[in-house]
């Protein structure tokens, strides 16, 4: 048997559907157009991509989108300074600024300057506190996307057994918070881990997290697992031309798993569809209304 593979493209579109019916709703009855502030030092020309979708799938669900692009030699001080005058601007429900930053600027510093409030990567440490204090409004994005990729599968998660490979702030912590407060039985494993392979194999949910391609190999899934590929790693063709692989050998991982995430075309545009909901979030908790029923 085959894995079911979950389209992930399919699940986000869906998602930014409804956050943009909601949107129009907001506009309409309390008179409140969300706004999402996009922050890109340099060029990087992944970064580039993902932030150009970024400013169009906002403006696209009926958003507020501002453009930020500085230099990539810009001081951390003046950086500092645009978030303060971001943090006071009541246009602005979400600040995102787009990572990783150069060396020179310390990412710590910067993401601790946004006000909670409108920290709609859920990164600063008030929102990641309140995330294990299970209070959390604003949480990471593509945890938050792996999640709901995982409960379209499943249903519930409650009672599973999540093993979650990874353990960076925006991906692997979060994510692991977030599946225990779906009642899932977590473990965090890394590089570190004793008989890693071993410990994947009892994953009823099973998350790449390492940025290592293809390192989750066909015989640690367990037969019938989900597997969650949340790895994006390029690799150069001889032909100068790119592809992107995961975190896991997909090809093996489909003939033992229940259902996987492809890459591309799985978690990735989960990411930017909960960076909109995330903004849509921060701006009706401004306006005193609740969460949205999305
Ligand atoms: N401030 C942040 N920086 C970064 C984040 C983040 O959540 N917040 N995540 C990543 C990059 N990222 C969004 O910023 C992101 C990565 C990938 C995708 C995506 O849709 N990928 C596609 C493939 C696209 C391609 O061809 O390159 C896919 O997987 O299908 C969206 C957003 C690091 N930085
Ligand atoms: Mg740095």
């Amino acid at each position: 048997m085959t894995a079911q593979r979950i389209d992930g493209k399919a699940a986000a579109e869906a998602l930014i559907g409804r956050v943009t019916d909601d949107v129009a709703r907001l506009i309409r009855d309390h008179g409140v157009q969300p706004g999402l502030a996009v922050v890109l030092v340099g060029d990087d020309p992944a970064s580039t991509v993902y932030v150009r979708s970024k400013i169009k799938r906002t403006a696209a669900a009926g958003m507020r989108s501002f453009d930020h692009r500085l230099p990539g030699d810009v001081s951390e001080d003046d950086l500092l300074a645009i978030i303060a005058r971001l943090n006071a601007d009541p246009q602005v429900n979400g600040i995102l600024v787009q990572l990783p930053l150069p060396k020179h600027i310390s990412a710590d510093r910067v993401i601790n300057a946004i006000d909670p409030g409108k920290d709609v990567d859920g990164l600063h440490p008030v929102n990641a506190g309140r995330l294990s204090a299970g209070t959390a409004k604003l949480v990471p994005c593509t945890p938050r996307g792996c999640v709901i990729l995982a409960k379209g599968v499943r249903g519930t998660l409650a009672g599973l057994d999540a093993v979650v490979v990874g353990r960076s702030a925006i991906v692997g912590k979060p994510l692991a918070q977030l599946l225990l407060a779906e009642d899932a039985t977590v473990t965090i494993a890394h590089s570190k881990t004793k008989d890693l392979a071993d410990v994947c194999r009892r994953a009823d949910l099973l998350f790449a997290a390492v940025g290592r391609p293809e390192m989750v190999r066909g015989d640690w899934v367990k037969p019938g697992a989900t597997v969650v590929d949340v790895g994006i790693n390029r690799l150069a063709l001889p032909d100068g031309k790119s592809r992107l692989i995961g975190d896991v050998a997909y090809a093996e991982a489909e003939k033992v798993a229940g259902a996987i995430t492809p890459v591309p075309g799985g978690v990735g545009p989960m990411t930017i569809a909960c960076l909109l909901l995330n903004t849509l979030i921060a701006a009706r908790a401004r306006a005193g209304l609740p969460e949205p029923m999305v």
